[in-house]
């Protein structure tokens, strides 16, 4: 255990947060997102803040390492691919599919027993060759179906009931509710329902950043590394094929990333630096640049992370302009933007 008592939940208040990056046209300032940013130095300490990293927030996907780490504590006997599938939001290509299948088929359950609601591939290239064949949206192909076929592998190891292992008060989730108030250190502010359809904890942009570098700098063998040491081996499971996420695991050696809908990011070294992104409005755009300057800030070589210092803004098909980070967090002056 970390936190023996963690401390009280974040505070439930509108996030102050500040700009984190400039959409930059033609040398002004056209647009600017807001967001949260937080870098961890490897003793733990707030490096750099921006906007509110201590108010109670949705971390959507980013939570799966830890959702991953409880399932693992109460037995899942996973690891590798399956355990990468088990913390992703995958794209839905035909291996994850197949990788959900075969967790559910390691439990001796089908696709029936899911209760993730019914999507289509996230990625957008699988999405649309998904419709060409007519394909109806379906719950093995939504991102979080590797999760909740491990959360009904977990309940069938524990005994524990399947046709309501989404309930928050289930035995599961108990579980989930434990280990996040454990790797966080906070207890949960909010409990709501995520996309999926899975509980949803609420906590700090600080707690999340906290609780993924508890999850890379764990000892060799650990739940805990267990899930660290499958998602960074098999980040495409994790994620999909051109997925900036895996990309980003890939260029950085011993980083485990992790992507969350509506602008969210944490990022891990096996040192215990750690970032963690929220963009207010939830835009993807600024996601990537925002989180790929926080780890320059973390120390991370800038030259590791070129490809994800954003994509150009295009006038009449030619670059004019990009998405950059604020000057706060951007440690080299970008010479990127037109
Ligand atoms: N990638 C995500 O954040 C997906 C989210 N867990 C959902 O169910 O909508």
């Amino acid at each position: 255990m970390y936190s023996s008592s963690p401390a009280d939940a974040p505070l439930v208040r509108e996030p102050v947060h500040a700009p984190v990056a400039h959409l930059i046209r033609g040398g002004i300032v056209e647009g600017i997102h807001y967001g949260s940013v937080v870098v961890l130095g490897a003793d733990q300490e707030v490096q750099l803040q921006l906007g509110d990293i201590e108010a109670a927030f949705y971390p959507r996907s980013a939570l799966k390492p830890l959702q991953a780490v409880a399932m693992v504590r109460a037995g899942l006997p996973l690891d590798g691919e399956l355990l990468s599938l088990t913390a992703a939001s995958h794209s839905g290509e035909e291996r994850h599919l197949a990788g959900s299948r075969r967790i559910l088929e390691l439990a001796g359950l089908t696709e029936g027993h899911l209760r993730n609601v019914p999507d289509l591939p996230y990625d957008p290239v699988v999405r649309d060759a998904w419709v060409r064949e007519g394909r109806m949206p379906s719950r093995l192909a939504q991102n979080c179906s590797g999760k909740h076929a491990a959360m009904l592998y977990t309940c069938m190891l524990n005994g524990w009931s399947l046709e309501d292992y989404l309930d928050p008060g289930h035995p599961l989730q108990q579980a989930v509710a434990e280990i996040v108030e454990d790797l966080t250190g906070q207890r949960v502010a909010r409990v709501t329902v995520d996309g999926c359809g899975a509980p949803l904890f609420s906590i700090s942009l600080h707690g999340l950043a906290r609780a993924t570098a508890r999850i890379t700098t764990a000892v060799p063998g650990t739940p805990e590394a267990r899930v660290a040491d499958a998602m960074r081996e098999h980040a495409e499971m994790a994620s999909g094929s051109g997925r900036d996420v895996a990309a980003l695991m890939r260029a950085v050696p011993g980083l485990l990333s992790k992507d969350g809908f509506e602008g969210v990011q944490v990022a891990a070294l096996a040192d215990g630096r750690a970032v963690a992104v929220k963009i207010a409005d939830g835009a993807n755009r600024a996601r990537v640049p925002v989180t790929a300057a926080a780890l320059a800030r973390a120390g991370v070589n800038p030259e590791l992370l070129t490809e994800f210092a954003g994509e150009p803004l295009l006038g009449g098909g030619e670059p004019v302009g990009c998405v950059r980070p604020v000057r706060a967090l951007d440690p080299v002056p970008s010479t990127a933007c037109v």
